[in-house]
């Protein structure tokens, strides 16, 4: 910390509570808008501030947070990038515009100031009109409970990033607690709150420093609200003038939060003194040792910074080892099979007695079927086509097949390396072929495989929905087939493209080049194939400090790094940002990855955003069809994004610029991962990830009947004239996959319950999800026209393969039930 520069300080504070609400918050006002400055004050949050500091100097002292103390929590916004950020007791506006200016030039949303007194909320907004912020803060006019609540339930608020605690001292706990409860502070928000040792704050140091078990003990003293204890007489009465007895929300919190904080020292923009001293260790995980140390010094004024996150994880519980878990899953689909038995049941009964809308109808045979020829003037009857689709085990491929065999009249087949593959028992498929699974380097034999269907049913057209293993052959695939097709004289068409672009698009390294190679952003990325490259880069992007970061001194880069293969194990652990604390951590880490030339890694810019994820059907080098949605964990829900928002139509326009740069013989399934930063007009996107095949997202557009004809514009002439990207038909309900959420959001926090783990209250907010779902989304495997794929993944398919994972011993850390993909372990 540095030195005050008393130049800049502010009038003394008065005694008592003279100093506010005496008439200096208009007064303040009439000086501004009287500034013989004013034209260049207007639409500058800069100089609005330095007008307010004026008159603190000048004229009166304002309880502003100030320069200094500012300074901390601006340098806080840099660094978290919050795209929300609340802040709790406005007064005038200088945090409110301070921090509100840093938060947009971020790249963030919003900037929510909550403040009580009308009068005060009246000032703020005026000159925040002034600093021509009004587009990203809200002042919101009311008691910050009551506002924080009704900002939930109204769904303007989801989220807080960053939340700066700076009003009622004693309603710090009770609000903090209320956000907790509602979700709006989850582990990754951040908390700043500002004068927790004078004029003093214990309670809410207490809570903050709280152990779990603490928390749920406290929580648990019937009868023992929050209350006035602990704090300084004036600072409990000084609002009471106007307001009365202050009323506190009675919210328990969320107990199983931690926080990891650390006391910043500052100065109050009057640069008074204080005696006191508080020493706590950062728990910042970049924060280097001296820098703590250095936290202990005597203070002068500080505020408290903390980071809420999951407490440290416990020894696993005995239901994730591998015996129990797998024994554990078989069982529950054993308990659940009377269930899934009479929702087949109920399906057939609801469609025999036509209490559902009606399945959508095959159209006969037209000439549209035959487009190929549609230019001839002797032009042949059309005929049935034979359509292939494989990795009919995946609700990718079963959604592509259940919409060709409802909206087409051609004949659809599956095929799948599983003989149990749910979608086998699809009524959508005419017949089932089961390949032979790719095995590390001997995938002949499934090329084979394929190769034989293709030719033994006479595949018009093979839609290729295999699995990321087998992405480079299905490109040879599609190659050997148009050879030996052509040459039998017959059209062969394949959704699926060719394996030096299936190689280009799925190698990290090689998408980052060839999109920056075409001119578009791409974050930072290095191709690494030993320890020390990775070692090398982390060292120069952020050279270790021995002190306190100097404002307007460049933030620490972070990093994450990448398998470039397929690393099921290295992939678990690569959100972990880098440099770790310590420079021995960073190497252990690093050296641990055994990255070499045969297993090399991309090092990433971490750009902490939102990320997204589409999905689009390419033919001849023009998009045929597109959908975005934001990417979830283990992408297990799905919920459109408006296909007429400025974000969908930028992440359209980026895959139609990858599309068009590769002609007409560019046909299959692409997807993008991307990284968003800004909103509205000012997105930035940043590709990271390429999927050159079909991507789950593709069940949105079930209700989509001209999905199918999309897929049959394969057989068109490449067409000169723009046609209309087709998009999920909307409003398109969400989705999600009953398996997966029974397990995530019932079954595993009842037995963390059991096992002291959760709460009560994650057990029911995890039920009540899960029923939310149940009852307004839709199951991505079930169809009421269809439902065996349903019953054979949850009671045949994930047995069997739990089964042979207890006998062949073979671990696995998570399973994607719409992929069917084992992650091991
Ligand atoms: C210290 S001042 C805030 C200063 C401001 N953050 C700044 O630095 O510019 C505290 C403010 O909190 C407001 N306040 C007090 N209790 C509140 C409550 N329960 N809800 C919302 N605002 C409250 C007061 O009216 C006062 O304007």
């Amino acid at each position: 910390m540095g030195s005050f520069d008393q130049n800049k300080a502010y009038a003394p504070q008065e005694e008592g509570s003279a100093f506010f609400d005496d008439g200096r918050e208009i007064e303040l006002l009439h000086f501004v808008y009287s500034h013989t400055n004013l034209e260049n004050i207007r639409g500058s949050p800069k100089n609005v501030l330095a007008a307010i500091d004026e008159y603190g100097r000048t004229k009166k002292y304002l309880m502003n947070v100030g320069e200094d103390k500012g300074r901390i929590v601006t340098d806080l916004i840099a660094e978290v990038k919050p795209k929300t950020m609340v802040e709790l007791g406005g007064y005038v506006g200088y945090s409110c515009i301070l921090f509100g200016d840093a938060v947009r030039d971020s790249g963030g949303q919003r900037y929510y100031s909550l403040e009580r007194d009308p009068a005060f909320a009246a000032v703020i907004m005026s000159l925040v009109d002034l600093a021509g912020l009004s587009d990203t803060v809200k002042v919101v006019v009311g008691s910050s409970d009551e506002s924080i609540a009704r900002l939930h339930a109204s769904g303007a608020l989801e989220h807080i990033d960053l939340m700066f605690l700076d009003h009622y001292k004693p309603a710090y706990v009770t609000d903090l607690k209320l956000c907790e409860e509602l979700r709006l502070v989850t582990p990754g928000s951040v908390l700043a709150a500002d004068n927790v040792i004078k004029p003093g704050n214990p309670p809410y140091l207490d809570y903050v420093r709280s152990s779990v078990q603490q928390k749920r003990k406290n929580a648990d003293e019937a009868g023992k609200g929050p209350g006035t204890e602990g704090f300084l007489e004036t600072n409990v009465k000084m609002y009471e003038k106007r307001f009365g007895d202050a009323k506190f929300s009675q919210s328990k919190g969320n107990p199983s939060l931690v926080y990891k904080s650390k006391l910043v020292h500052s100065y109050e923009p009057t640069g008074e003194p204080s005696s006191e001293a508080e020493c706590v260790r950062s728990s910042y995980p970049h924060i280097h040792p001296s820098h703590s140390a250095m936290l202990c010094s005597n203070s002068i004024k500080f505020h408290l910074v903390t980071k809420p996150h999951a407490p440290p994880r416990p020894a696993a519980l005995f239901f994730y080892n591998h015996v129990p878990k797998n024994v554990l899953l078989i069982l529950l689909s054993l308990i659940c099979l009377p269930v899934s038995l009479a929702l087949v049941l109920g399906s057939f009964v609801l469609v025999k007695f036509d209490y559902v809308r009606p399945q959508p109808t095959r159209r006969p045979l037209d000439y549209d079927d035959d487009p190929e020829d549609e230019c001839s003037p002797t032009r042949p009857r059309p005929t049935r086509k034979t359509i292939l689709v494989t990795g009919v085990s995946m609700t990718k491929g079963l959604a592509i097949a259940r919409l060709l065999a409802q909206r087409t009249p051609h004949r659809v087949i599956g095929a799948d390396v599983s003989p149990f593959s749910p979608g086998r028992f699809s009524t959508s498929i005419s017949a089932f072929h089961t390949l032979t699974a790719p095995s590390g380097s001997s995938t002949k034999p499934y090329v084979d495989s394929l190769l034989s269907v293709i030719r033994d049913e006479n595949v018009d057209l093979w839609i290729s929905c295999s699995s990321v293993v087998a992405a480079v052959e299905d490109g040879q695939v599609v190659r050997l087939a148009e050879e030996t097709m052509s040459r039998n004289g017959r059209i062969f068409k394949a959704i699926q493209f060719r394996e030096d672009v299936v190689e280009k698009f799925h190698a990290k390294d090689q998408f980052i080049d060839y999109i920056e190679s075409i001119g578009l952003q791409v974050p930072e990325s290095y191709r690494c194939t030993t320890a020390q490259q990775v070692l090398d880069v982390l060292l120069r992007a952020t050279p270790e400090t021995d002190g306190e970061q100097k404002a307007g001194e460049q933030k620490e880069k972070r990093f994450i790094l990448k398998p470039i293969g397929v690393d099921d194990r290295a992939r678990a652990s690569m959100m972990t940002l880098l440099p770790l604390a310590s420079v021995p951590e960073t190497t252990a880490y690093v050296k641990k990855l055994g990255i070499s030339p045969s297993n090399p890694f991309q090092l990433q810019q971490h750009i902490p955003s939102p990320e997204y994820c589409t999905h689009a059907l390419i033919v001849q080098g023009r998009v045929a069809a597109f959908t975005a949605c934001p990417s979830s964990e283990l992408l297990m829900h799905y919920s459109a994004l408006s296909p007429t928002s400025h974000l969908c139509q930028q992440m359209l326009e980026f895959t139609e610029h990858v599309a068009s740069e590769h002609g007409a013989g560019f046909t299959g399934h692409l997807s993008f991962d991307f990284l968003v930063e800004g909103e509205g007009r000012n997105v930035v996107l940043y590709p990271i990830e390429c999927n050159p095949r079909a991507h789950t997202a593709v069940v949105l557009f079930e209700d989509e009947g001209k999905m199918a004809d999309a897929y049959l514009s394969v057989f068109s002439r490449p067409r000169t004239k723009a046609v209309d990207v087709i998009v999920p038909k909307m409003p398109c309900p969400s989705y999600y996959w009953a398996g997966h959420d029974l397990v995530t959001l019932v079954v595993i926090p009842m037995l963390s319950l059991f096992y002291g783990r959760a709460s009560l209250q994650d057990v029911v907010l995890g039920a009540r999800t899960f029923a939310d779902h149940v009852i307004y989304w839709r199951d991505g495997t079930y169809s009421v026209w269809d439902p065996w794929p349903f019953l054979v993944l949850y009671h045949v398919y994930w047995p069997v393969q739990l089964l042979l994972s207890l006998l062949n011993g073979k671990k696995w850390s998570r399973v994607n039930v719409s992929t069917t993909k084992v992650f091991e372990s």
